[in-house]
């Protein structure tokens, strides 16, 4: 996994990593700018090729016109607009700058006419991660009349203006694309940065995961070939029983698609056996989805135990009664997976929160996180009640939404890399609860379950997505789970 790095630390790291592998920061700028225009030049198929690199005065700056001299050698129109005089820029933007080649043109702001041709590419190379204080002046007017501008807007490493690991506390460039390097900053993980940062993309820049590892600081972000090795592994004298019995409570009258798409996804996860337990008396008036799901009627003095994990609450109503909620934690003592109303029950009841066992796993969407902790200014701040809430209870708490964050009980905050915008349709939670569950049934971890699931999850979007756009349901998604086994060759 990536450890995403503080803002203030990257400096450092530039240092460490230029003597660890004997180069200089011009060489690792030069890398930079390469890995850059190498993700660049695919996407812009149907542009015309003109480019306007606007370049502030640090080593994003400095990117920037190593940037715009890769672009001319690749016979571009290209534009330089640079801010602040050279002779006060970072060390290697100026070394970058006596390197220009001929035919790009470049300008001072101060000078330049204002003028961009149509289908042109504006690339925001102003401020990177040593933004430390909101704009004023020039800088202000510059993001301003950029952000007037109509064209693909491409931000180096952050929009400008942007704090790398903080909610932002000004104007900001707006950009279509963000392409950040080796780890995306924390910032762009959040939700109301979504309009400044559009989509990102992390380019590899060559440093590993174990140098960067020694100056984590908690958050990480996961990488599809990170879950590769938590997954168990399956042979041909494998059973039923070895793939897990598991149980899902929750559907009250009229809310039975909830714990049935739970229920299926579980099946399409590997799921050996699967029942159902509606929140209704009569479980004869229950048709489940598929005929592979069995009903089971939960009595509060029968045992759990003979199930091997078990999800609550999707569609489960408000309805629940205090003690019988709380029989479930006492009569199955282990990991269970909580969503939906049981979530919200537990913000109804605060004082069972402690009744949780031990490691299970708490999937609030941002609505019932806020029911259970309290409304939080920024995103931030709501990483750190996640984090809070999963070290005091020592449960799991995955806060649904784009880059689901995955809170350890050690502290340890994981954000995830799949699934995309299209995965916010009706019943897409209540699918993950079904996938988390299956995989504590099949005996993993529960850490590896949170993480398998909602990486499994989002990749299931992802596929199910290619054909169905806005159109895609939770059911969908289902389909999509034994696909995203396939591609990641597990067996
Ligand atoms: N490690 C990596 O992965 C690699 C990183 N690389 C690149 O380096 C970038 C980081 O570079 P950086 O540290 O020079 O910071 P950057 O944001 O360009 O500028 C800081 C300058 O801005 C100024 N300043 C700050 N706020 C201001 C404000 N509001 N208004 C006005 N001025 C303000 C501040 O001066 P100050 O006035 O505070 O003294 C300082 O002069 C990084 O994002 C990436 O693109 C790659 O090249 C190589 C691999
Ligand atoms: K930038």
């Amino acid at each position: 996994m990536f450890p995403i790095i503080q803002g203030n630390q990257i400096q450092k790291i530039d240092v460490a990593y230029c003597s660890a592998e004997g180069i200089s920061s011009l060489e690792l700028m030069e890398r930079a700018a390469k890995s850059f225009v190498d993700w660049l030049i695919p996407q812009m198929q149907n542009s015309k090729g003109r480019f306007y690199v606007f370049s502030g005065p640090g080593n994003n700056g400095g990117d920037g016109v190593a940037i715009a001299r890769l672009l001319k050698y690749l016979n571009h129109s290209v534009h330089l607009i640079y801010i602040k005089d050279v002779d006060q820029c970072s060390n290697d933007f100026q070394r970058n700058f006596e390197r220009l080649p001929e035919g790009v043109e470049i300008c001072r702001f101060d000078l330049w006419n204002g003028k961009i041709e149509p289908d042109s590419i504006i690339i925001d190379a102003i401020f990177g991660v040593g933004i430390n204080r909101p704009l004023e002046g020039t800088y202000l007017r510059v993001i301003q009349t950029l952000n007037k501008q109509v064209g693909l807007k491409i931000s180096i490493d952050i929009p400008s203006g942007l704090p790398a690991d903080q909610a932002s506390f000004g104007e900001v460039f707006k950009a279509d694309h963000t392409a950040t390097f080796q780890f995306p900053k924390l910032s762009l993980l959040f939700p109301e940065h979504a309009l400044v940062t559009g989509e990102h993309h992390v380019l590899d820049i060559g440093m590993s995961d174990s140098f960067l590892n020694k100056f984590e600081n908690g958050n990480f972000y996961l990488k599809q070939n990170d879950i590769l090795g938590l997954h168990r592994t399956f042979h041909r004298f494998s059973h039923k029983g070895n793939f897990g019995k598991v149980l899902f409570l929750g559907s009250e009258q009229g809310k039975f698609g909830a714990i049935n798409l739970s229920g299926y996804a579980s099946l399409r996860t590997g799921s050996g056996l699967v029942h159902l337990a509606p929140q209704i008396e009569n479980t004869f008036a229950f048709n489940t989805l598929v005929p592979e799901l069995m009903l089971y009627q939960d009595s509060s003095k029968s045992s759990l135990y003979q199930f091997d994990a078990i999800g609550i609450g999707p569609g489960w109503g408000m309805g629940v009664e205090k003690d019988y909620f709380k029989s479930i934690f006492v009569r199955f003592k282990r990991p269970m997976v909580i969503d939906a109303d049981g979530l919200n029950l537990l913000a109804k009841y605060p004082e069972l929160k402690k009744e949780i066992p031990e490691n299970s796993i708490l999937t609030p969407h941002l609505k019932e996180f806020e029911r259970l902790v309290g409304e939080s200014a920024n995103h931030l701040e709501r990483i750190e009640k996640a984090s809070s809430l999963a070290k005091e209870f020592k449960v799991i708490v995955i806060l649904k939404g784009a880059h689901s964050l995955i809170a350890l009980p050690d502290g340890r905050r994981i954000f995830n890399s799949s699934g995309n915008q299209y995965m916010a349709t009706a019943g897409s939670g209540d699918v993950l609860t079904g996938m988390l569950t299956s995989f504590l049934g099949q005996g993993y971890l529960p850490e590896h379950a949170a993480i398998c699931g909602v990486f499994h999850h989002g990749l299931a979007g992802e596929i199910a997505s290619k054909s169905k756009r806005r159109g895609m349901t939770a059911s969908d998604i289902i389909e999509a789970i034994p696909d995203t086994f396939i591609k990641l060759n597990l067996l």
